[in-house]
């Protein structure tokens, strides 16, 4: 199977844990009947996006938003990549994305690894680091289609991250994101055509809808660029959702006639993993 769909929920992010879940339920569910294979949700779509707020609307694995989403992957047959929420074990807080397959299973977890601590001047400060950890594995999982990597919003400012995804076979590249309105515009779309194009892999980046009256306003623009480094669709601000179809052909049409993956020069540089 050389194409499939995929749903882009940008959903917006309430005070209250059960009603951001009940939203990215119903949403599943409509874009489910619509056909699509791969669902997406966004960056803290089940948390207001402060440092303040991650431990008390985090859960460890199997916790209630764990199970629910789950669920809805089983009920509705569809890959769930469930944005992120904050993750607790033991002490530690991550910023966690689970993937469920067709059945509802957990087929893999990343926990993202760079942390977003900045101070623009006159623009966005935040520090993760102040609640969070940082996870350490690199994540790709399989799906009938093709291998997927997975990254967490500012992971994909780090290139070499994203051509690790691709030499370990992945041909997208999904990005549960929450860019904000000093770096969205400046950056976004840049850098999700920027990895398309270093990788020649579809980027799909997924935000939460823009809320002014929250203290962390997402830019909102949920994204996916083709291997050729087009937009091929692109959302507002608002909530919603997009089913866009990923056409695999494309992916070996680019790598095939602009051969860049092989022309590395491997005998020269190489990234290595420590
Ligand atoms: O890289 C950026 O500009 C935004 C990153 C971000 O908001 C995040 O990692 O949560």
């Amino acid at each position: 199977m050389n194409k499939f769909k995929i749903a882009l929920l940008q959903t917006r992010v309430y005070e209250n844990k059960n009603k951001n879940i009940e939203n990215a339920l119903s949403f599943i569910e409509e874009v489910s009947k619509k056909g699509a294979d791969i669902v997406v949700l966004p960056e803290m779509f089940c948390c207001p996006y402060n440092t303040s707020y991650f431990k008390d609307y985090g859960e460890e694995e199997n916790g209630l938003a764990y199970k629910a989403l789950s669920q809805a992957a089983q009920n509705n047959e569809i890959y769930l990549v469930a944005g992120t929420m904050p993750e607790i074990d033991g002490d530690k807080v991550y910023n966690t994305s689970y993937v469920f397959n067709r059945k509802g299973i957990q087929i893999e977890k990343h926990r993202k690894m760079h942390l977003f601590d900045i101070d623009v001047e006159g623009g966005q400060s935040f520090k993760e680091s102040d609640v969070l950890s940082s996870g350490s594995n690199i994540t790709v999982f399989d799906t009938e289609f093709c291998k997927i990597g997975l990254l967490i919003c500012y992971d994909i400012r780090f290139p070499e991250l994203s051509r690790i995804l691709v030499q370990n076979g992945a041909e997208v590249i999904i990005v549960p994101g929450a860019f904000n309105m000093t770096t969205g515009p400046a950056h976004w779309e840049t850098l999700f055509k920027c990895r398309a194009l270093d990788n020649q892999a579809y980027t799909v980046g997924v935000a939460p809808a823009r809320d002014y009256d929250s203290g962390y306003t997402s830019y909102g623009n949920s994204i996916i660029v083709s291997p050729w480094g087009n937009i091929t669709n692109k959302m507002d601000e608002n909530q919603g959702y997009i089913i866009e179809e990923i056409d695999l052909d494309i992916v070996k049409k680019v790598r095939s006639e602009l051969p860049l993956l092989k022309h590395i020069r491997k005998d020269v540089y190489k990234i290595e993993l420590i």
